[in-house]
């Protein structure tokens, strides 16, 4: 409890500040066959920010806004240069990560947790060894009174308001007590009312001792005199820092007066916007592009207090890789066992697809007039298994991405761990989809009636349809999208083509024919139909006077199917394997860097 105490008393502990000099982000045109072009986002810009304030930076829409709070905040950290220090020392955005949250523009939340859940997540994760128990209610319960969401505790996330679910973001991040919050345009969608409510409650955040720095298009009147700090930003160039009184002064001294009737700062947007000719270079001339603090408030006190300091024993998260896992697992599957529409489509598509699929290829599995289109059922059978289990993937995981990109730039886990979750809380859906898929379907068609042989048949489908997830997973790593509906449809297709359904080993040119020992599409088509045709099988029924393929050897034999399924299941491993890496080196990637 003490731990708590000690952030609301920040106030008695001293000052810190931030500050930024020549910051310069540029960004490369990536338009492929065009010459790279470059482009200066923020301009050798500089600036100061200090604990106990509420600081805006504003500007016109593509000013540059978003991109000064993520170089300051390390959530880009790509073509940068130019300093930053804490209290007058050099700071990597590394450090600054440690003892910050970020709040984004767009931030998502899972529709069906409710605001406990939520509150009950972050704490366990991100400060798990730090509280007991009782100390962690007594957080949650003062958080949440102070955000005036104590009666929604039990409500969705997707039942609040604009307003509380704005105010329930903060919650989250206010849980382990950040000194620092970085907040993108945190009043968008907002009506003014729950913006100058959410501008109020901010600022006695920021009256509790701690940086609050955010971002706004154009700020009302109201909110204007909550801000400690103005920092205005036009074309990446600094045109004002400042306390919101001494702009007024500013603008007199300039020579561009501000109307009385005015709004200093849509009056200095109007400016920025050359609606009275252009002064973009008086603007950051005067206030030399950040390096003047004239207008700013006097801070007499000394800047000594180490935010930074940690226990001996720090490490990079508070919760162990297990207790991570753990954590998110239970999230994964609550939001995902409520979202009841989702799990009907994913549960019973792949059941609807195996009646229907069962009765069209009706008692294929012991009549040797059939045996070719046993063939095509169990290469169909395979390629339903393949579609539900990558669609399923490519449905969820781009929706669920960009909660997980914020979570995790804000320290709460590590990649590994959420990767790890993912997979394990999607293994009983898909074991007990693909179970019931391959009973139906079994039966339907009248395979042979063998525990073995079906469960090698099932087996074969299952580690496919594992094969499938990952390829989905590394897909939507990689790509976006109409992209990724586009590689979904054909990720397969190279693989179909080079399999027994498509042409045979035998008659296709010497160079194809060791793809087809490793296409794992191939290996899954023979290994399930030597379970259901190989192991001594005994011939077939056959209704006719001759049949060609009533012998099951003679089956495997002409359509290359007689494969060692123990072969047969080492290779889908590796391809598990294989797509897993893959997978999870796109992701972190995406994690780390592509912001
Ligand atoms: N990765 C990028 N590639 C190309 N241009 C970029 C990139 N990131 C930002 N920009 C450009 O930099 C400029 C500033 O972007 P930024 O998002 O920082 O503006 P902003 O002031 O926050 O705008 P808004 O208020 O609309 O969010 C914009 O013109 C934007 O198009």
């Amino acid at each position: 409890m003490h731990e708590y105490q000690e952030s609301e008393n920040l106030n008695n502990k001293g000052r810190f500040k931030l500050a930024f000099k020549d910051l310069k982000y540029i960004v490369k045109s990536k338009v492929p066959f065009l010459k790279q072009k470059t482009k200066t986002i923020l301009n050798c810009v500089s600036g100061e920010f200090h604990s106990h304030e509420l600081t805006a930076i504003i500007g016109l829409s593509g000013s540059g806004k978003s991109s000064l709070l993520d170089c300051i905040s390390g959530f880009r950290v790509n073509n940068i240069s130019g300093t930053i220090t804490y209290n007058n020392d050099i700071i990597s955005t590394r450090k600054i990560k440690e003892v910050s949250s970020y709040f984004m523009q767009e931030q998502m939340l899972h529709k069906f947790l409710t605001v406990n859940e939520f509150m009950n997540f972050a704490i366990n994760v991100k400060c798990h060894k730090k509280f007991s128990k009782e100390e962690k209610e007594f957080r949650i319960e003062n958080i949440l009174r102070k955000l005036d969401i104590t009666n929604q505790r039990n409500s969705y996330s997707q039942d609040l308001s604009g307003g509380q679910r704005k105010r329930l973001q903060i919650a989250i991040e206010l849980v382990d007590d950040p000194k620092i919050l970085f907040l993108d345009e945190p009043t968008t969608n907002l009506d003014i009312v729950s913006s100058t409510q959410c501008m109020k409650l901010l600022k006695d955040l920021s009256n509790e001792g701690r940086m609050i720095i955010l971002t706004i298009h154009q700020p009302s009147a109201t909110m204007l005199t909550m801000f400690d700090h103005i920092y205005a930003l036009s074309a990446g160039n600094c045109i004002y820092q400042g306390t919101s009184g001494n702009l007024i002064e500013y603008l007199d001294e300039i020579g561009l007066p501000c109307p009385s009737s005015y709004n200093p700062i849509d009056y200095l947007m109007e400016i920025a916007s050359n609606e009275y000719g252009d002064h973009s270079q008086v603007l950051v001339d005067k206030i030399q592009n950040g390096s003047n603090f004239d207008y700013a408030t006097e801070h007499d006190q000394d800047h000594t207090i180490d935010i930074f300091k940690k226990p001996s024993d720090f490490v990079d998260y508070s919760s162990s890789y297990f207790q991570q896992v753990y954590y998110l697992m239970v999230r994964i599957l609550l939001s995902r066992f409520r979202n009841k529409s989702s799990l009907c489509i994913r549960f019973s598509s792949l059941i609807v697809m195996g009646i229907i699929f069962g009765l069209v290829y009706q008692r294929v599995g012991n009549n040797a007039s059939y045996s070719i289109d046993n063939i095509h059922f169990i290469a169909g059978s395979l390629c339903i298994v393949y579609f539900t289990s990558f669609h399923s993937l490519y449905i969820t995981f781009p929706t669920e991405f960009p909660i997980i990109k914020r979570e995790h730039f804000n320290g709460w886990y590590s990649a590994i761990a959420y990767y790890s979750s993912f997979i394990l809380s999607d293994f009983p859906l898909i074991l007990l989809n693909v179970t019931i898929y391959c009973i139906i379907v079994y039966l339907l068609t009248d395979q042979p009636r063998e525990l073995h042989r079906f469960l090698l048949f099932f087996g074969n489908h299952l580690v496919f349809a594992y094969d499938a997830q990952t390829m989905a997973i590394m897909v939507t790593g990689l790509f976006s999208g109409m992209v990724a509906v586009c590689l979904s449809q054909l990720s397969i297709f190279p693989f179909y083509v080079i399999s027994t359904v498509g042409v045979y080993a035998r008659d296709t040119h010497p160079i194809f024919t060791s793809f087809f020992r490793v296409n794992f599409f191939n290996v899954a088509i023979a290994g399930s139909t030597t379970s259901v045709l190989g192991m001594n099988r005994t011939k077939l029924r056959c209704d006719e006077l001759y049949c060609h393929f009533n012998d099951p050897k003679k089956i495997l034999h002409d359509f290359e199917c007689d494969i060692d399924l123990l072969y047969a299941f080492k290779v889908l491993f590796a391809y598990l394997v294989v797509c897993h890496i893959g997978a999870f080196v796109f992701i972190r990637y995406k994690l780390k860097y592509k912001h």
